[in-house]
Formats: structure tokens, sequence, C-alpha cells
């Protein structure tokens, strides 16, 4: 990959469309506040990680985003819809899963889809697609009272996803699921976000999983986001080049042609001409580096912040 194509794909991130926007949320319950004031947006196509202690208000947060709460201040765009004034068309591109599924217990599993396709206008490829992305296959025909907590879980988001939302909560999905259960999930949601250019929250205490998961994330302690971006503060790289590099000094060497740099503040692209400069070499590619994620929350939690 050539300095051409980083600039297009650092420009492509950044005309990435919002399509979730909170600003200056606000809940209390019964005069005990929860948020006092939360901002944070999502772009298209990225998978957020959504962190915070017990109680901190990650659901209240969702719950408010997806209008089954009413917050007393701030405000909520979906798609640019506002979800106070243009209700219907911001409910209609957002899909959550917060508590428990909601499900037809007695109905099967692909019934209940059926039911909640056509209360919705789903198209019959579409249909076709959740039943498949459900990964229920020959368990489709069964009355869902039989199915396992994963089985319901899986079921209740290929209903979520059924009218293509452009933004997806989660409230950790991963629970009730086993470890392969776990990672076809993480690698299907990971493929959705990307092809359906949908923007997906995940709440979660499993930080293991936020980390293979999401582009970045976002916390939340007394009512207030703490913005973690990983390619803003991070500013550690993982690149490939077309040949070892003899005497990579400066870079870590995870293995033969595979190198780790620090940024320290300075120009991605300057950089990496540099790099490629003075060993003669060519970055054929390049990713930040998951090894600083362990960083990241080291310094959120010595900022105060339990995660
Ligand atoms: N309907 C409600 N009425 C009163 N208090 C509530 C209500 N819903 C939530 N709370 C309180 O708001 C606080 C935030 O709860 P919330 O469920 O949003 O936290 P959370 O970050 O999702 O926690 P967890 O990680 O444990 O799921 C808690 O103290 C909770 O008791």
């Amino acid at each position: 990959m050539c300095l051409s194509m980083f600039r297009h794909i650092l420009s492509s991130r950044k005309r990435m469309k919002t399509v979730l926007k909170v600003s200056h949320l606000r809940k209390a319950f019964k005069h005990r506040e929860i948020l006092s004031d939360v901002s944070f947006s999502l772009k298209e196509g990225e998978i957020v990680g959504f962190v915070g202690r017990n109680g901190a208000g990650k659901s209240t947060t969702m719950k408010c985003v997806v209008g089954l709460l009413q917050p007393q201040g701030g405000t909520i765009e979906v798609d640019v819809k506002n979800i106070v004034t243009q209700r219907e068309a911001a409910l209609r591109r957002i899909a959550a899963q917060i508590e428990d599924p909601a499900l037809f217990e007695t109905m099967s599993g692909r019934d209940n889809l059926r039911l909640f396709a056509a209360l919705n206008h789903v198209e019959k490829s579409r249909i076709a697609n959740m039943e498949a992305f459900s990964g229920l296959q020959g368990a489709l025909k069964c009355r869902v009272e039989t199915y396992s907590m994963g089985m319901k879980q899986r079921l209740a988001l290929a209903i979520a996803l059924l009218k293509k939302p452009r933004v997806l909560l989660l409230d950790e999905p991963m629970n009730g699921l086993d470890a392969q259960g776990v990672q076809a999930l993480r690698a299907e949601l990971k493929a959705l976000a990307r092809k359906e250019k949908m923007a997906i929250l995940v709440s979660s205490h499993q930080l293991a999983e936020i980390e293979k998961m999401c582009d970045r994330i976002v916390g939340l302690k007394e009512g207030r986001i703490y913005d973690l971006p990983l390619e803003g503060k991070t500013t550690s790289y993982v690149i490939r080049t077309n040949r070892p590099i003899a005497n990579p000094e400066g870079l870590t060497t995870l293995e033969s042609g595979t190198y780790r740099f620090d940024l320290d503040g300075g120009n991605l692209t300057d950089r990496l001409a540099a790099i490629e400069r003075t060993h003669r070499v060519r970055v054929v590619g390049i990713e930040p580096s998951r090894h600083d994620l362990e960083a990241v929350y080291n310094e959120f939690q010595e900022a105060g912040y339990d995660v």
C-alpha cells in the first residue's frame, strides 16, 4: 500500500457521516441525577464500546436514545432526525437490544421473525438474510420457550436488524453466549457494520471483547462522557513492510517485517514517508496498535474512571 492510499483511507474516515448525535443529555430519577451532560456521536460503519462501572448510566443513556425514557434535557438525532420532533423517522433508523429479549415464547423463532417483519413491512430477502444471521438454522422451527438465553439473544438481534437500522445499540450483547457464539457474533457484527454502514454502540464490562470488537471507546462516569477515541489518543501503530528492515532503529520489531512505532504527536503520513526513506522499504500495511488499548485503559483508570 502506498502513501496516497493511506491519505485516501484517512480522508475517507473524515468523510464518514455522523448517524447518531447525542448532545448534553440529562436524566434524573426522582431528583437523583444519573446523566448530567452526556454528549457523543457515532459515525456510519464504526463500532464503539461504551464502558463504565455498574450503575454509571449506560442503559439509561441507551434507553433515552431509543425513546424508552424521557430525558430532562439535551437533544438526540438519528441520521439528522430529532428523536422528539421527528420521532417516527428517528426511531425507524435505530434499533436496540437493551433488556431481556421480548419474544413470543409459544411461537417458533421463524414465526417471531416473520411477525416482526410483517409489522415493519420488511422485504422477503431481508427476512431470509436475518434468518441466516440468527445462526439458529434448524432451531428456527422450534418454539422460543425451548431456546437457551444465547439463542434468544441471537433471535432478538436478528429481529432488531430486520429494518436495516442506521444505528444499533447493544447492552451487554455477549451475555449468555458461549465462547464460539461470542466469536461468531463479533465477526458478524463487524461485517454488518462495514457492509451496511451501520454504527454500533456496545456496552460491556468484558474489556477483552471491547478490544477485539470496537474501533474506539467512550466511558461514562458521574453522568459525563469520557471520550477515548483509540485513533485520536492512540499514538502507536503497527506496520508491515515489503521486506524486513536490517536495522529497525526507532521501531519495535514484532516479527520480521512487522514493526510498531509511537507517533509522539507527529504527523502519521510524514512519519511513514520517513520510515520508507530511511529504511528503503515500502509500507504495505498499517493499523492502530491494539497493544495501546491496555495503556488507554490504564490512563482511563488513573484518571479515576472504573471500567
Ligand atoms: N427506572 C428507574 N428508576 C429509578 N432509578 C433507576 C431507574 N433505572 C435506572 N435507575 C438507576 O440509575 C442508575 C443507572 O442505571 P443503569 O442501569 O443505567 O446503569 P448501567 O451503567 O447500565 O449499569 P450496569 O453496568 O450495572 O448495567 C442506577 O443507580 C439505577 O439504579
